[in-house]
């Protein structure tokens, strides 16, 4: 009946990286602030557009996206471990409206799901199972990728869907502007690293060490200007942001997925889960922006972005 939307970066740093002081405060704002906005909402449901990180999705069966009909956190970089509270009748009515509206989504009756996922939930309710949440994948990490145009069609399917249940829906994008951290591409990994994208399903806890400890290691040196990855671009930041807010989504239809790599990095491409969720926004009819944050932070790798919106 009524929709409303949070999108905002996530970061595996947030408890492992150390931006100065007033930083953390200004993202502890942001979260407040939404998390206020949500709590006036009062969602009865919750619909989850995240990437994965070779967590819960590898290249060994790899969709553009895919709908959870169960649901289950892995507890990467110290988040919660265990099932999300899906309403699987629903999640299986929303696949097939999906698949009627022409958009073949694949399905999971036992997603895993990483922080991408997990840090809205945590950060905006406190827990993954305080409120009945749908998660949707939105590959954002692992080439091929769709055109834009394909994440606005998803978007609207699920939209068409939500726009007319008798619930007061969240919906959630989350995932990066500009960044480019050190997730292995397949082109460039070596062996072992192509042995995790392949099927790297619950690894021990050393090599998750291992992983997490990279990523650490790596934000410390591209806070000091000495990492090999791709700046952060605010201009592009605010640009994808001043789009979402002005309501014509179908002007990102033109962008390519090898510009979006070259202009904002590896793992810009995460910003598909803002679009799906805007654009499943706009199947309510006309939305404001209520909140909007920005900072480029280099200690989190991530051009960081904090979002509200709802339907007029
Ligand atoms: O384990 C690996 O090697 C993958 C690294 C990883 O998980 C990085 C995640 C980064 C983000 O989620 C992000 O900045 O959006
Ligand atoms: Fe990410």
């Amino acid at each position: 009946m009524t929709l409303a939307l949070t999108c905002m970066s996530h970061s595996p740093l947030l408890e492992h990286g150390d931006p100065p002081a007033e930083v953390v405060e200004a993202v502890e704002g942001a979260f407040a602030t939404a998390r206020a906005f949500v709590a006036d909402y009062q969602p009865t449901l919750v619909v989850s557009f995240a990437p994965d990180h070779y967590n819960g999705f590898f290249y060994d069966l790899m969709p553009p996206f895919c709908i959870g009909y169960e649901a289950l956190g892995v507890g990467d970089y110290g988040t919660t471990e265990g099932p999300l509270d899906v309403p699987t009748e629903l999640a299986e009515r929303l696949a097939q409206h999906v698949i009627d509206a022409d958009v073949d989504v694949a399905i999971s009756r036992r997603m895993e799901v990483d922080h991408g996922a997990i840090q809205p939930l945590e950060i905006l309710f406190g827990g993954i199972d305080t409120v009945p949440a749908i998660p949707v994948f939105v590959n954002g990490v692992a080439k091929p990728f769709t055109r834009m145009r394909r994440i606005r069609q998803l978007g609207a399917a699920i939209g068409s869907f939500l726009a007319d249940l008798d619930e007061r829906v969240l919906l959630i994008g989350s995932g990066g502007l500009s960044h480019d951290p050190p997730v292995p591409q397949w082109a460039t990994a070596s062996e072992p690293q192509r042995a995790m994208l392949l099927n790297g399903r619950h690894p021990t806890a050393e090599a998750r060490d291992a992983r997490q400890q990279r990523v650490i290691e790596t934000a410390k040196a591209f806070a000091a200007g000495e990492a090999p990855i791709r700046d952060l671009n605010p201009e592009w930041d605010q640009a994808m942001m001043d789009a979402f807010a002005s309501g014509d989504l179908t002007a990102l239809d033109a962008m390519t997925p090898d510009q979006m790599t070259a202009d904002a990095g590896n793992s810009a491409h995460e910003v598909r889960t803002w679009l799906a969720a805007f654009s499943a926004l706009s199947a309510a009819g006309s939305y404001e922006v209520a909140s909007s944050f920005y900072r480029p932070i280099p200690e989190y790798i991530a051009g960081f972005g904090v979002v509200t919106a709802r339907s007029m």
